[in-house]
């Protein structure tokens, strides 16, 4: 099972100029978690803060008793070896092949054999759809799959958290639709924790099983993907359905005038920039068939039902739909119940 990550307070400036400030978050084992937020705002500021490639002004990341924060050198590079890292293009090296560029890791960080490395090597690139392109040079492939190439650099040490900073970048509608089943898939077989950062809100609404939002300085929120998904908060709902419409301006917040501008021209009729309401809960990607039971998923459904009644109604309403009727007798829940949850008295349902 993957590292649970523990985020206390954490804070980030570069000289005067605050990035974030108190961002508490816990990224649970073995689930897939989201960070969503406007260019700028910091989220790969907050990813390198996490592997300790940045320094936090205040704050904790505790990683199995370890905070990054703090901690010392020598532990830093011990802890460092849980993570393993996509950055967004692929961070490879142009001048080696892509076996040796995947290889890397294994070569600088343990005492392998050259056989030993070779066998994990070719099942990582078996894992991202790569088998085959081992000697290929990184300009010569397409940016999916420089994207895939990296990310099995970033599992060859058997990493229990995998961060990816914006997997899609750069990536077409279908190939993002590939990666994103490509990291469920990883995710279903070796349950390690993973944190995507990205803007793309297809990824968002169906990869993760955790989301949040960084704006103004701040996690806006974070917690089960229902929350997120179904939010009226103004900022969640601008970016999600990418309307221009809303607190996020063209580089940074807008002022009150703006807004009340906007507001008058969308009463008057005029479009807002987005092509449909994408608000609501979607089905979540699961497993490619023939691949196991996503872990995860199954500690995320307990954990979420022990929480249940602390989140808005809309997404108490969402999470219980989408249990099975027998999930429901486990979890003591009633079939119908008119805010989603209460308890059941009837008999087990005979269907799963
Ligand atoms: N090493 C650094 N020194 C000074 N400022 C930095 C440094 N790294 C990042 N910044 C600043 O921190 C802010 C946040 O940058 P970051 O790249 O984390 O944003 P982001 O949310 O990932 O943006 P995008 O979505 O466009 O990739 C930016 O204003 C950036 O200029």
């Amino acid at each position: 099972m993957g590292a649970e990550v523990v985020v206390e307070n954490l804070s980030k400036s570069f000289g005067k100029q605050a990035i974030w400030r108190d961002v508490t978050l816990t990224l649970p084992p073995g689930e897939v978690s989201v960070l969503l937020g406007p260019s700028g705002t910091g989220k790969s500021v907050f990813l390198k803060s996490m592997i300790g490639l940045l320094k936090p002004d205040r704050g904790r990341c505790v990683v199995n008793g370890v905070d990054i924060v703090r901690c010392s050198e020598r532990r830093l590079y011990e802890t460092r070896k849980l993570f393993g890292v996509l950055f967004q293009d692929g961070a490879l090296f142009g001048s080696m092949n892509l076996y040796d560029n995947v290889a890397f890791p294994l070569r600088e960080h343990t005492r392998k054999s050259e056989t030993e490395i070779r066998k994990i090597v070719l099942e990582k690139l078996e894992m991202t759809g790569l088998s085959g392109a081992e000697k290929k040079l990184p300009g010569e492939i397409s940016g999916g799959m420089r994207k895939r190439a990296g990310l099995s650099r970033a599992l060859v040490l058997d990493p229990e958290i995998i961060l990816c900073d914006e997997p899609d970048s750069g990536l077409d509608p279908v190939r993002t639709a590939y990666i994103s089943q490509l990291l469920v898939d990883l995710n279903a077989q070796i349950d390690a924790t993973i944190l995507i950062v990205t803007h793309n809100i297809n990824v968002a609404r169906t990869v993760p099983d955790n989301i949040g939002m960084l704006f103004r300085k701040e996690l806006v929120m974070f917690g089960p993907r229902e929350v997120l998904l179904t939010s009226d908060e103004p900022v969640v709902e601008q970016f999600l359905n990418g309307r221009v419409r809303g607190p996020i301006g063209m580089s940074e917040e807008k002022d009150s005038a703006q807004m009340a501008l906007e507001k008058a021209r969308a009463a008057a009729g005029h479009h807002d920039g987005s092509a449909e309401d994408v608000r609501g809960i979607v089905p979540q990607l699961q497993p490619t068939p023939g691949l196991p039971e996503r872990k995860g998923a199954r500690r995320r459904k307990d954990r979420v039902m022990t929480i249940l009644h602390t989140l808005p109604p809309a997404a108490r309403q969402g999470i219980v739909a989408s249990l099975t009727p027998r999930e429901r007798f486990h979890y003591g829940l009633a079939e119908h119940d008119a805010e989603g949850y209460g308890r059941i008295s009837g008999t087990v349902p005979t269907q799963p």
